[in-house]
């Protein structure tokens, strides 16, 4: 101790003396001080500090008001991609539900990760700052999100200019590739009873989970040609930013997925994600109150996203001008809720068909990069044309019955199987039946132990399956950018389904047209190897000149004098064979042709149909010798009932030996 006692260190005593009456004086000011002359002191202190320190900071929020900061995902993705997190001492680790990847996080301002860019250091801390939970439930009623998180980046002062921005393009490209390839995809929904705020208050709409669905490009039952399209069509807009630039177009794509159900609209949304790596935006139009909610949840979905509105006709019902519905105040088509009883005329705060076109192509929908919207319906027919105008809905693929080329896909999926001996009865078998992916997975399933007892169930079921009515078939398949007013649609349907109604010979020759034309727009798969140029020559065959012309070359005197009646059931029958014709014959117009004829005459051999039929068809006939249709004791001159149909089809072979039609 007396050793220790006899050292000393003169400077330091020297120093340490002046410095205890320094601190005393200053004590003293400061107690003596006004409190103006606290805060000057306080910015001399402030000033002097920066001058020399030779850093300079940075703070990025995860949330700059409602909006997400995409700047503090990529930050979050660099780090975790360059193993940074390895690096820290303290992280915060964490496995969200469904998912196999472990999210690590700086655990808290204590730890600092260093990076190098370029042979300069960088320093990241993050901030996690507990909100005031009895403020912002006070204020919004609910539990809010109870952190606001931040980054905190450090650099030196001399490197400012040479690492901005150009550090953070960097961390931006790097955490878009890393992403791509490691990502967990989430999906998003919303709804009126999500209370989350951010730190400054700003409502957050969407509530994420991870997104894990297996559905794939590879799993999916189409046909090749259209899947390959749809994936160029994706590869081309996820790679070409120049493209949209160049052209002056928002970085956004419409698709619209149309077809029966379980034909595969929701499996490709999953594969469409799963492909691009891309978040999905389920969106709840039913949740969604105002024009204004729904914009504010358009500019919260973040850059590389899908936006869906899955069964767009059936979440909001539309009242269009057609029946009355265009708002008084505003000029726009007004959209209600279902179970809606006011006139939504008198409440203009609702969600418009106008907010909705606007949310998918209007000022708001550009702020924001690389966005897809998808819509979904069963029903394409009853889809607002403006809502799928090029520019909206840029692409619109219709998802429709098995064919035998996406039953493979099926089979490989649940059979493991590429080929059997039993295929080529399958094939024969799909032949003009309607069964979904859906309804054929369900058979593979169930007999996936065994491929041979599974394909012989799906040669059973195809077997069994009533094909629907052309009508039925196809009401969701025409395509509305082309299609006639609703009403004609209507008309044909009624025709071909009407449950009890009648229809005379006029009936069966709109009904016949009717066919044609939704045969001509049809999107069910099987028929498209009749191109438009086919359907027309249909068409010409159909048209009530040329039905109604005997072979005698005579028209009928009137319509009228021949009210003879069908059954719908025997104009049913008619459709559903005429369609089976078409589908036999695909890609040969003739043969499609000749086959009606002869299915007609068929029909008209046979006694049962013989009375409806010939009513209908042969009138023509009749009138031309002044005898009605239902006057006829004897069968009628079934050759010239449908003579008239292949006089008119002569033309068209003519034409084909022509080498016109392909
Ligand atoms: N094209 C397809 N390829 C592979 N699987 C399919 C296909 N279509 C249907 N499935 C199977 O049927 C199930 C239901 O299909 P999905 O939900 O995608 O049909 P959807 O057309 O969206 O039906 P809805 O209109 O009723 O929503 C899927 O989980 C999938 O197993």
């Amino acid at each position: 101790m007396e050793h220790l006692g006899k050292l000393k260190v003169p400077g330091v005593s020297q120093a340490m003396g002046q410095l205890f009456p320094l601190l005393g004086l200053v004590t003293v000011i400061r107690q003596t001080m006004p409190p103006e002359g606290h805060e000057a002191l306080n910015y001399c202190r402030r000033a002097l500090s920066g001058l020399l320190n030779p850093f300079c900071f940075f703070t990025i929020q995860e949330f700059e008001g409602s909006l997400p900061n995409d700047l503090y995902r990529d930050i979050h993705l660099h780090l975790e991609s360059c193993k940074a997190y390895n690096k820290a001492k303290r992280v915060t680790l964490f496995r969200k539900p469904n998912t196999t990847s472990v999210t690590m996080r700086l655990a808290d301002s204590s730890d600092v990760i260093v990076d190098i860019y370029k042979g300069m250091t960088v320093w990241w801390t993050h901030y996690e700052e507990a909100k005031d939970k009895l403020v912002y439930r006070h204020l919004y009623g609910g539990n809010s999100g109870s952190t606001a998180r931040k980054f905190q980046l450090k650099i030196r002062k001399r490197d400012k200019a040479r690492l901005l921005p150009e550090y953070l393009d960097y961390i931006t490209q790097n955490s878009s590739t890393y992403s791509g390839k490691n990502r967990d995809i989430k999906i998003f929904t919303n709804s009126e009873h999500i209370h989350q705020f951010t730190i400054d208050g700003s409502r957050r709409m969407w509530e994420e989970i991870p997104y894990k669905h297996p559905s794939t490009f590879d799993t999916l039952a189409m046909e090749p040609a259209l899947k390959a399209k749809v994936m160029e069509d994706l590869t081309s807009f996820m790679t070409d930013q120049s493209f949209y630039e160049r052209t002056g177009r928002a970085w956004k794509r419409g698709y619209l997925l149309y077809g029966p159900p379980g034909t595969g609209k929701s499996s490709m949304i999953a594969a469409m994600a799963n492909f691009l790596k891309y978040d999905i935006y389920d969106l709840e139009l039913n949740q969604v109150r105002t024009n204004g909610d729904l914009r504010q949840l358009l500019i919260q979905t973040s850059n590389r996203s899908i936006i869906v509105l899955e069964d767009i006709d059936c979440s909001v019902k539309f009242t269009n001008s057609r029946t009355g519905g265009r708002s008084r105040n505003s000029g726009m088509t007004t959209m209600m809720m279902p179970g809606d009883s006011m006139n939504p005329e008198d409440d203009p705060n609702r969600v418009t068909l106008s907010g909705l076109l606007n949310f998918v192509d209007g000022l708001w929908s550009c702020c924001g990069d690389e966005r897809i919207f998808v819509f979904t319906t069963n029903h394409v027919e009853k889809l607002d044309k403006a809502l799928l105008r090029p520019g909206r809905m840029d692409m619109q693929i219709e998802l429709s019955y098995c064919t035998f080329s996406a039953f493979k896909v099926l089979a490989q999926n649940y059979l493991s199987t590429q080929d059997h001996p039993l295929f080529a009865k399958v094939e024969s078998a799909f032949a003009g039946k309607t069964m979904t992916p859906a309804q054929i997975a369900e058979l593979l399933i169930k007999d996936k132990s065994n491929v041979d007892i599974a394909l012989e169930s799906v040669i059973t079921a195809l077997e069994n399956n009533v094909p629907e009515s052309p009508a039925e078939a196809t009401s969701t398949g025409s395509d509305v950018a082309n299609s006639k007013d609703e009403n004609d649609q209507d008309s044909v349907k009624d025709l071909a389904v009407g449950g009890d109604k009648s229809v005379g010979r006029e009936n069966l020759i709109s009904v016949l047209q009717g066919v044609i034309e939704v045969l001509q727009k049809s999107t069910d798969s099987s028929l498209s190897l009749f191109t438009s140029q086919d359907a027309s020559k249909i068409q010409e065959v159909a048209k009530p000149e040329n039905l109604l012309t005997s072979s005698n070359g005579e028209r009928p005197s009137s319509s009228t004098q021949h009210e003879s009646e069908a059954s719908s059931s025997t104009v049913k029958d008619l459709l559903q064979s005429i369609r089976a014709t078409l589908v036999k014959n695909k890609g040969d117009i003739n043969s499609a042709i000749e086959g009606i004829i002869q299915d007609l005459e068929n029909k008209l051999h046979n006694p049962d149909m013989n009375q409806h039929i010939a009513a209908v068809v042969e009138p023509a006939n009749g009138s031309a010798t002044g005898h009605s249709a239902t006057e006829c004791s004897s069968p009628p001159n079934l050759a010239n009932g449908t003579s008239s149909l292949k006089a008119a089809s002569n033309g068209v072979y003519r034409e084909a030996e022509n080498g016109e039609i392909k």
